[in-house]
């Protein structure tokens, strides 16, 4: 593979703005994919796939190039040469690259890979807690929470079938396969942006990992009933919720945040989904007014995300241990008060993109066990394990209200 000297640039660009300014990486890369229209689609998976690469391994790299936060441009250049050369992608001549001790390279990474805080390169807490809270477990799952993650879509079956989605998408020349036990959903055999597509323009799918899609299939919505996405977001659970109940019945997503639920609604259009009513919370009369009124009631609450650190590389170093303790201080709050809205006979599920039992059964557990839980019971809980599924880690519980 030839280095081009622009998408070189752009990536050490992207990477600037990541680690030195502390910027969301998905943003970063969806402003400089915009900055020159003549990139084609090998361009673009370059720059992103590069500078997810060096965000994902940022420790180790800078523990080869022997560099330290935050990088100058010398620096982010290093780590660049420490990529291409554990890649096999031949250094160009060009002045930023001058000295690259590729030997070395090599050497030091067979080195460090002995350490799990390198091979893995994840910060000291990180690793301590992940130990701490998984035992041995933590060595694979971490390692697979360095694997590339896989892209999934899920099927809206109200615009259309399974196959209906694959046989367009092969048209697009995307070629997708089936995933057993999810019945919605499609893996891509490759990653193509999808979002292109006149499928997804018309609403025939979303994008929503294997593991994400279990989480409504555990609520098991019916159609006519009432079901309160309390954490509702952008709405990726709240569409396939609306989708299983056959737009029949009522679907109340709340949010603290008005954007995110903004923009639920213009992806319920696309969806073909008119029965989800949004509902800021502003105050806590629009919880008190909710008491005892849903069939069921889905939690699906703020997390560390340690699930889906595939998806999301940086969040290893935009992650604190004060942030830990104060999110989980939030999911017992949300527990608490949100497991109110459920009436009696009743179901309520409690779901988090983490695989920390602190974040997980643990919570559930300290709920069951305090007043405002006294009512409910456990009837099944899914601790999904990224090493295991392939997928993201997730973890889903279903509570009875007796
Ligand atoms: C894991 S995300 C939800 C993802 C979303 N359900 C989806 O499937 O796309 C957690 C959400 O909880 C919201 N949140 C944070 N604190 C909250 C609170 N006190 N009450 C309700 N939602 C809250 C966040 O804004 C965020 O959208």
């Amino acid at each position: 593979m030839r280095l081009h000297r622009n998408l070189v640039f752009a990536t050490i660009d992207s990477l600037h703005l990541i680690f030195n300014e502390n910027k969301q990486a998905d943003k970063v890369l969806k402003n400089t994919l915009k900055r020159d229209k003549r990139w084609g689609s090998r361009d673009r998976s370059f720059i992103a796939e590069t500078t997810y690469d060096i965000v994902r391994w940022k420790r180790l790299y800078a523990e080869i190039a022997e560099v330290k936060e935050p990088f100058d441009r010398a620096n982010l250049f290093r780590l660049f040469a420490v990529w291409a050369t554990l890649n096999g992608i031949k250094i160009p001549d060009w002045p930023q690259f001058e000295h690259t001790p590729t030997r070395r390279i090599k050497g030091k990474f067979d080195e460090l890979s002995k350490i799990r805080k390198y091979r893995e390169s994840i910060p000291d807490w990180l690793d301590k807690l992940g130990e701490a809270e998984l035992g041995k477990k933590w060595t694979t799952e971490i390692a697979a929470l360095n694997q590339l993650a896989d892209v999934v879509l899920r099927v809206n079956p109200l615009k259309a079938s399974v196959k209906q989605v694959q046989a367009e998408l092969l048209d697009a020349e995307i070629e997708t396969e089936t995933i057993p036990g999810f019945p919605y959903a499609l893996k891509l055999k490759e990653r193509a942006n999808v979002f292109i597509t006149d499928a997804f323009k018309k609403g025939w799918f979303e994008v929503q990992d294997a593991s994400s899609q279990k989480v409504a299939e555990i609520l098991s919505p019916e159609p006519g009933m009432r079901i309160i996405d309390a954490c509702a977001g952008a709405g990726g659970k709240s569409l396939h919720i609306a989708s299983l109940m056959e737009n029949k019945g009522q679907v109340i997503a709340l949010d603290i945040y008005g954007n995110k639920l903004k923009e639920l609604k213009r992806r319920a259009r696309r969806n073909g989904i008119h029965n989800i009513e949004t509902r800021l919370i502003d105050t806590t009369k629009v919880i008190k007014k909710l008491k005892g009124s849903a069939d069921k009631v889905l939690i699906d609450a703020p997390c560390t995300g340690l699930g889906v650190l595939k998806r999301n590389p940086d969040a290893k170093w935009k992650l604190q241990p004060e942030f830990l303790e104060k999110i989980k201080n939030t999911q017992q709050k949300l527990l608490v008060s949100y497991s109110k809205m459920v009436k009696t006979g009743g179901q309520l599920v409690y779901a988090t993109c983490s695989i920390l039992p602190s974040e997980n059964s643990e919570q559930v557990a300290t709920f069951l066990s305090s007043a405002a839980g006294n009512d409910f019971s456990l009837v099944q809980e899914e601790k999904i394990f990224p090493s295991k599924s392939g997928f993201d880690g997730f973890y889903i519980a279903l509570l009875q209200h007796n």
